[in-house]
C-alpha cells in the first residue's frame, strides 16, 4: 500500500468527520467532500459494503484524491435489523431528532430484554475512483435502545443507545471515550493495521 498522508472523507456527515480525524492523529489529514461537491450520491446498494464502495468511489472521482467513506447505521433486534442501511432515511430524510422519535415510537412497550442493538461501521478506502481491490474494515458496538434520549455528545442515535460496558448511554461518553470503544473505533482500527499506521 502506498504511503497515504492526505484522504478525502466521502461522508456530508461533520460527526463522523471528527470522530475519523480524531482516531487518526496527525498521521493522516482527512479532507472533507463537501470541499468539493455538496451533491451527496444516491445510496443505492443493499448493504453497508456496496453503499461505502459506491460512496468512497464517487469521492475520489470528485476529488481525484484517494478516498475513504464510512457507511453505518443501527441495526435493532427487535425490528429484524431496522433501520439498518436506512438508519439516515428512517423518518424519510427529516433528521436525527426524528429518526430518534420514530425509533423510541417503534419499540414502545417493548421490554428491556428485547431491546437489543448494534451499530454497524463499515470503512471502504479506495486509492482511485476505479480501484478494483479496495480495503473494507467493519466494527460493530452491541447496546440496548433506551426508553428516552439522554446526553449531549456524539450525534444520530447516540442519546438512544444504551453502552452496558459503560453503564451510560453513547451521548453521554465523552467523544475520546466514544472513539476508543464504538463501531466506529473498531473499523478504524482494522483499517490502521491494514495500512500499517498505528
Ligand atoms: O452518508 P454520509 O454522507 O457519510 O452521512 P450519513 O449521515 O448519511 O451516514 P450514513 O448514510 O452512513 O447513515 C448513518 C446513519 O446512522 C447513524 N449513525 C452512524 N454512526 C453513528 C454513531 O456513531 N452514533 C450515532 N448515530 C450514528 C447516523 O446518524 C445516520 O443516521
Ligand atoms: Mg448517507
Amino acid at each position: 500500500m502506498m504511503k497515504l498522508t492526505q484522504l478525502v472523507l466521502a461522508s456530508h456527515n461533520a460527526g463522523k468527520l471528527k470522530e475519523l480525524q480524531a482516531m487518526l492523529g496527525d498521521s493522516v489529514q482527512l479532507r472533507s467532500i463537501g470541499e468539493f461537491s455538496q451533491v451527496e450520491p444516491e445510496e443505492t446498494g443493499l448493504s453497508f459494503v456496496e453503499n461505502a464502495i459506491l460512496k468512497a468511489r464517487n469521492a475520489a472521482r470528485i476529488s481525484g484524491l484517494p478516498a475513504l467513506a464510512d457507511d453505518s447505521g443501527l441495526a435493532v433486534d427487535f425490528l429484524g435489523g431496522a433501520p439498518g442501511i436506512y438508519s439516515a432515511r428512517y423518518a424519510d430524510g427529516k433528521g436525527d431528532a426524528a429518526n430518534n422519535a420514530k425509533l423510541l415510537d417503534a419499540l414502545k412497550d417493548v421490554p428491556d430484554a428485547e431491546r437489543g442493538a448494534q451499530f454497524v461501521c463499515v470503512l471502504a478506502l479506495v486509492r482511485h475512483a476505479d480501484d478494483p481491490l479496495p480495503i473494507l474494515c467493519e466494527g460493530l458496538w452491541h447496546g440496548r435502545i433506551l426508553h428516552a434520549a439522554s446526553g449531549e455528545h456524539g450525534f444520530g442515535y447516540d442519546p438512544l443507545f444504551w453502552v452496558p460496558e459503560r453503564n451510560v448511554s453513547s451521548a453521554e461518553l465523552s467523544p475520546a471515550d466514544k472513539n476508543q470503544i464504538s463501531h466506529r473505533a473498531r473499523a478504524m482500527d482494522l483499517l490502521r493495521q491494514r495500512l500499517s499506521l498505528k
